[in-house]
C-alpha cells in the first residue's frame, strides 16, 4: 500500500483530503503543525479536531512543534515588513518555510514516508517534455489557491499530492458528509490564521510594535493630519485615513525614513510597472529573455498582461511593465504570473513563477 502524510488543519477541506486517500487505499498518516498559541485553525481547536478525524478514520496522528519555524518566518517577517513600511504576504512564506518542505522532511526523515498531500485547492501534473512539475489553478476558480503556492520549487512539488484540486468546495462538503466525517458542516475559516486568533491584523501589529506617530502628507509634502504609526496602513488602501476631503484619499506611498504616509486621489494609486524579487519559475524553466504572460499582482485581482524582463542572469528580479497601469501595486506582496487570464482554463492556467513586489522607487 502507498503511504502518503496529509497534513491536517482541522478543517473540512483537509479532513476530506485525507479520506479521499485513505478510501482509494492510501496508507494515511495525519500530520498536524502546531503553529501558534490560541484558538482557531492551526491552533489547539484545529489540533483536536485533526485527532479526532484520526480517530474516525482510524489512522495515525502525528503533532509536530512548528512554533518556532512560524514564529520565526511568518510573525517575525510581518512584523518586520510592516514596521519597514511594506504589506509582507505570510501565506505564501507560510507555505514554502513552514508548511511544505518542513513536512517533507518530517514524512520522509521520521516516517518514511515520501508524498504529502494538503486540501489546498489547486493542481500538479507532471510535464514529460520539459520534465518540470506544473502548478496549476484549481477547477473551482472561487476556491483557487495557486497564487499562495507559487513559492514551493520543484523537488518539493514533485511529492505534493493536492486530491481536491478537480472538485469544488461543494463537492467537498458532500464528500465530507457522505463519509460523516465530524468536520463537513465546520464554517469555513474568514481569514489569515493569524488575524482569527488575534482578530485583526491591526491587533496582532499593535502587540509588537509601538505606537510611532508621524504625518500624513499629499504628494507635494503638505501636512493633512497625523497616523499613529506605518504600520496601519498599505498601499491602495482607502479607510481609516481619518483624513476629511472633497475626494476620497487613498494612501499611495509610505515613506519609512520621514515616518509619512502618502496620500493621493484614486488615479495616482496606478503603476505602470514594478520590480520583483525573490523570484521562483515554476512551470517553465528560468527565460534567458523577456517573456510575455498574464501577471496577478494581488491574491483576488484580475490577471492582467505584461512584460516581464529579467535584471539578472538567473531571473530572480525582474522589471514587470504592464499593459495598463494597475491599481495597488504594493510592496511585500507577490506577483504571481500565469499563461492564461484565470477566466477560462482553455486559455491557460499555469502558474509561470511569481515573485516578491519591490519598494517602487
Ligand atoms: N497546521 C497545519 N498542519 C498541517 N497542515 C496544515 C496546517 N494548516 C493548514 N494545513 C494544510 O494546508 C491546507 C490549506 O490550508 P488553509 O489554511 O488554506 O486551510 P483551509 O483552506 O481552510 O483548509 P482546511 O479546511 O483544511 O482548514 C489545509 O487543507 C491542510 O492540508
Amino acid at each position: 500500500m502507498t503511504k502518503i502524510v496529509v497534513g491536517l488543519s482541522g478543517g473540512v477541506d483537509s479532513s476530506t483530503a485525507a479520506a479521499i486517500l485513505h478510501h482509494q487505499g492510501y496508507e494515511v498518516v495525519g500530520v498536524t503543525l502546531w503553529l501558534m498559541k490560541g484558538k482557531g485553525q492551526c491552533c489547539s481547536e484545529g489540533m483536536v479536531d485533526a485527532a479526532r478525524l484520526c480517530e474516525e478514520l482510524e489512522i495515525p496522528h502525528h503533532i509536530v512543534d512548528s512554533r518556532d519555524l512560524f514564529q520565526e518566518n511568518i510573525v517575525d517577517y510581518l512584523v518586520e515588513g510592516y514596521g519597514a513600511g511594506i504589506t509582507p504576504l505570510p501565506c505564501s512564506q507560510c507555505n514554502r518555510a513552514v508548511k511544505f518542505g518542513p513536512m517533507l522532511r518530517y514524512a520522509k526523515e521520521e516516517l518514511g514516508i515520501d508524498a504529502i498531500a494538503t486540501g489546498h485547492y489547486a493542481r500538479i501534473s507532471h510535464n514529460p517534455e520539459t520534465g518540470r512539475y506544473e502548478l496549476r489553478r484549481a477547477a473551482d476558480l472561487s476556491k483557487d489557491q495557486s497564487y499562495f503556492l507559487y513559492d514551493l520549487p520543484q523537488d518539493v512539488l514533485a511529492h505534493v499530492h493536492f486530491p481536491l484540486g478537480d472538485q469544488t468546495k461543494t463537492e467537498t462538503r458532500r464528500v465530507a458528509a457522505e463519509f460523516n466525517l465530524h468536520t463537513a458542516e465546520k464554517p469555513e475559516s474568514q481569514d489569515l490564521c493569524l488575524i482569527e486568533a488575534h482578530g485583526s491584523m491591526r491587533d496582532f501589529l499593535d502587540k509588537y510594535l509601538a505606537p510611532k506617530p508621524g504625518d500624513i502628507v499629499d504628494q507635494s509634502g503638505r501636512v493633512l493630519g497625523q497616523h499613529d504609526g506605518i504600520h496601519h496602513y498599505t498601499i491602495g488602501q482607502r479607510r481609516g485615513i481619518g483624513v476629511a476631503a472633497a475626494e476620497p484619499l487613498y494612501v499611495v506611498g509610505i515613506d519609512v525614513g520621514r515616518n509619512q504616509v502618502i496620500v493621493g486621489d484614486r488615479a495616482s494609486v496606478h503603476q505602470p510597472e514594478c520590480t520583483v524579487q525573490r523570484v521562483n519559475w515554476v512551470s517553465i524553466a528560468t527565460p534567458s529573455g523577456p517573456i510575455r504572460a498574464f501577471v496577478q499582482p494581488r491574491y483576488r485581482a484580475t490577471p492582467v498582461p505584461a512584460t516581464l524582463v529579467p535584471l539578472n542572469d538567473d531571473a530572480t528580479r525582474l522589471k514587470i511593465t504592464f499593459d495598463e497601469p494597475q491599481f495597488g501595486i504594493t510592496p511585500g506582496q507577490a506577483a504571481v504570473w500565469y499563461d492564461g487570464d484565470g477566466q477560462d482554463a482553455t486559455r491557460g492556467d499555469r502558474v509561470l513563477g511569481g515573485g516578491i513586489i519591490e519598494v517602487h522607487p
